[in-house]
């Protein structure tokens, strides 16, 4: 559903030579896949994420989204309706007074019938614990609300991609943890394809494939368990691994008998518990 081939990308720069943030990157995502994408800063996660989307344009290379081209003008507006992206930053995505307003100008813009318009605002409501909000107006609300008000609009929108980038940054933990349930529930239910971008490697371990990025390579591709086996040595890239599995790795090589793969608290709890 995802697939670019022989991709060459750089910014445009008034110096010549500007190395390119991707020579020759090839990279397929499979439908309903929930797959992390990580790396250190500059390392082209967020590159990725607008030329999926067509906001920037390969310079060699393919790229398509469900068969079509992201880079042509005619064929851009089709694929945002079915990738929606949530930046780090929320200021820049709203665009009404209140949080119902920003939630409907999207949605009318599908020209859909007013019922469908109020079934999905109170689901995308109610899904980011925003309905107590619904009237309030959208330059009084928290960073972090304005954050849930970001990914409220993109849910709303009922993408085939969503793409996160960085979208839990300005989250507290309580709200960060019910996002990430959230997106497990969107990915289990609804089976929408995930692609998120993050630097908290512990908000990775629920997904099906992570993808680490360095100098504008995959370096690294599998699943959360293989990735953070201590063999790959995350640091070269400018990555340590998720608090509870760092613990587990060094238990066991300090004798602790545990069993493997262990990615959370509670798989860590458990593994000790049954010694
Ligand atoms: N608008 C731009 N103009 C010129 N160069 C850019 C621009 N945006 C990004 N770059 C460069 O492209 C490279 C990849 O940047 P990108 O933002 O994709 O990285 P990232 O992995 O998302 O980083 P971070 O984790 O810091 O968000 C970096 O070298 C960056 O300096």
């Amino acid at each position: 559903m995802i697939e670019c081939k022989d991709l060459l990308f750089r910014y445009p720069d008034y110096k010549r030579n500007v190395t390119p943030v991707f020579e020759g990157l090839d990279l397929t995502i499979r439908k309903g896949e929930w797959v992390a994408i990580v790396g250190s800063n500059g390392s082209g996660k967020s590159t990725f994420a607008r030329l999926v989307n067509g906001l920037l344009k390969p310079k060699k290379g393919t790229i398509r989204v469900f068969g079509l081209n992201p880079a042509d003008d005619c064929e851009v507006w089709q694929v945002r309706q079915k990738v929606q992206m949530v930046f780090q930053n929320p200021e820049n995505q709203i665009v009404g007074a209140t949080v119902r307003e920003d939630l409907i100008f999207g949605l009318e813009n599908l020209g859909l019938s007013r019922e469908e318009i109020d079934q999905r605002i109170e689901w995308a409501l109610v899904q980011t614990g925003l309905s107590a909000y619904q009237h309030e107006m959208t330059e009084h609300l928290s960073g972090g609300q304005k954050q849930r008000l970001a990914i409220a609009a993109a849910l709303a929108m009922k993408p085939q991609i969503l793409i996160l980038d960085e979208a839990t940054a300005m989250l507290d933990l309580r709200a960060r943890r019910d996002l990430l349930r959230l997106i497990q529930t969107l990915h289990q239910e609804h089976h929408i394809t995930l692609l998120t971008i993050t630097h908290h490697l512990e908000e990775t371990v629920h997904c099906d494939r992570v993808l680490v990025f360095h100098h504008g390579e995959v370096v690294l591709d599998g699943t959360p368990a293989d990735i953070f086996s201590p063999e790959n040595e995350l640091y070269k890239y400018g990555l340590s691994l998720p608090p509870v599995v760092h613990l587990a790795h060094e238990l066991r090589k300090n004798g602790v008998p545990l069993s493997f793969p262990i990615m959370t608290e509670e798989d860590l709890v458990n593994a000790l518990c049954s010694l």
